[in-house]
């Protein structure tokens, strides 16, 4: 696969595409990065975040993690010390599902943020910032923001600062960060510093059909025994002939193809026998057509998904 298509693939939007290619012309090794509040389980969603920065390695990126641990505390998700810790079995998940940690540099987050010019910048952010403008960047990121803290206006000036202090050519985060990086694009060159260009990955959909959230509950968990992975899958939302909100369509779109590059699913002879996808398009037309029945595809999903996260679960032990 071309360089820019597989930085490009799977990806919801680009800010923008032009400015990428210029970027990828430029540099040789352009640096990308992801920041993650450290999160008690790493679901679907976030892999989603990781396969693109596996994507970016073998594009000749240098990947860096930001373990965003003081973010974290400040999005009220726990104490220094909990955040911290959590932040250190994120790595050891993300290492897990694929990221080379020679390629990768991870980073946490109160390595800097506490540094004069850092805090310095972020100061300076707020002072050329309106509340409103905070306010409404952190609508899909922030805990509770019906009634906010200062703390979480402070996050998004903080998570622009970021990119700068990390030295990033591209931001990558799931769409939900798009207005906090449009904040980051408007302000940064105000003071002095580069914007990034940005990329968004989707938003997977969780078991139920919303957004898979680790506060819902709704999620596949990267170190999920075999047993819950099937539990969860065969009782997973998955309408006939609908990709709508559809997570058992979504692994096979967003993990599973990209992954194992061709699968087949398995079927009696009597339902049509084994059928091969190297292309989603190709079986995402077969199951809007009805040629393709849900419960084949649920356990075709397991399978694969077993496939791909037995290695993770050895990993983690
Ligand atoms: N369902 C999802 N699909 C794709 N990306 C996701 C999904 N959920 C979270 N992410 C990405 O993972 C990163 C961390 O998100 P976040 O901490 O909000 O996860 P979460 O599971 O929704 O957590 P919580 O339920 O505690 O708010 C963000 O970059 C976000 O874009
Ligand atoms: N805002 C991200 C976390 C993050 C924090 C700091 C950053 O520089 C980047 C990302 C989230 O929702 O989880």
């Amino acid at each position: 696969m071309e360089r820019l298509e597989l930085v490009i693939r799977n990806a919801e939007e680009v800010v923008t595409l032009d400015e990428l290619k210029a970027l990828m012309e430029a540099k040789e090794r352009p640096r990308g990065y992801v920041g993650y509040e450290p999160s008690g389980k790493v679901h679907m969603g976030h892999m989603l975040t990781a396969n693109k920065l596996i994507d970016l390695q073998a594009a000749g990126f240098q990947v860096v993690v930001l373990l965003a641990d003081l973010h974290a505390y400040l999005n009220e998700k726990g104490t220094l010390e909990e955040v911290r810790a959590t932040a250190d079995y994120n790595r050891d998940c993300f290492i897990a599902l694929g990221l080379d940690p020679e390629k990768t540099e991870f980073v946490y987050g109160t390595d800097y943020q506490l540094e004069p010019e850092y805090v310095k910048n972020v100061l300076k952010m707020a002072r050329n910032t309106t509340l409103n403008r905070a306010r409404r960047s952190m609508d899909e990121v922030g805990r509770n923001m019906d009634n906010p803290h200062v703390s979480q206006m402070i996050y998004p000036l903080m998570q622009a600062v970021d990119i700068a202090a990390l030295r990033v050519d591209l931001a990558v985060g799931g769409i939900d960060q798009r207005k906090i990086h449009m904040l980051a694009r408007e302000e940064m060159p105000k003071l002095g510093l580069q914007p990034p260009v940005c990329l968004h990955t989707p938003i997977i959909s969780g078991l139920n059909g919303g957004k898979m959230s680790s506060s819902k509950g709704n999620y596949i968990s990267v170190d999920d025994s075999a047993e819950d992975l099937e539990k969860k899958i065969i009782s997973a939302y998955c309408p006939a002939k609908d990709i709508e909100g559809n997570p058992v369509t979504e692994l096979f779109k967003y993990h599973i193809l990209p992954r194992l590059g061709a699968v087949t699913i398995r079927r009696p002879e009597k339902f049509g026998g084994d059928v091969t996808y190297d292309k989603y398009e190709a079986l995402e037309a077969d199951y809007l057509a009805g040629k393709m029945h849900p419960l084949d595809l649920k356990k075709s999903a397991v399978e694969h998904l077993n496939a791909i996260l037995e290695p993770v679960r050895e990993k983690m032990g």
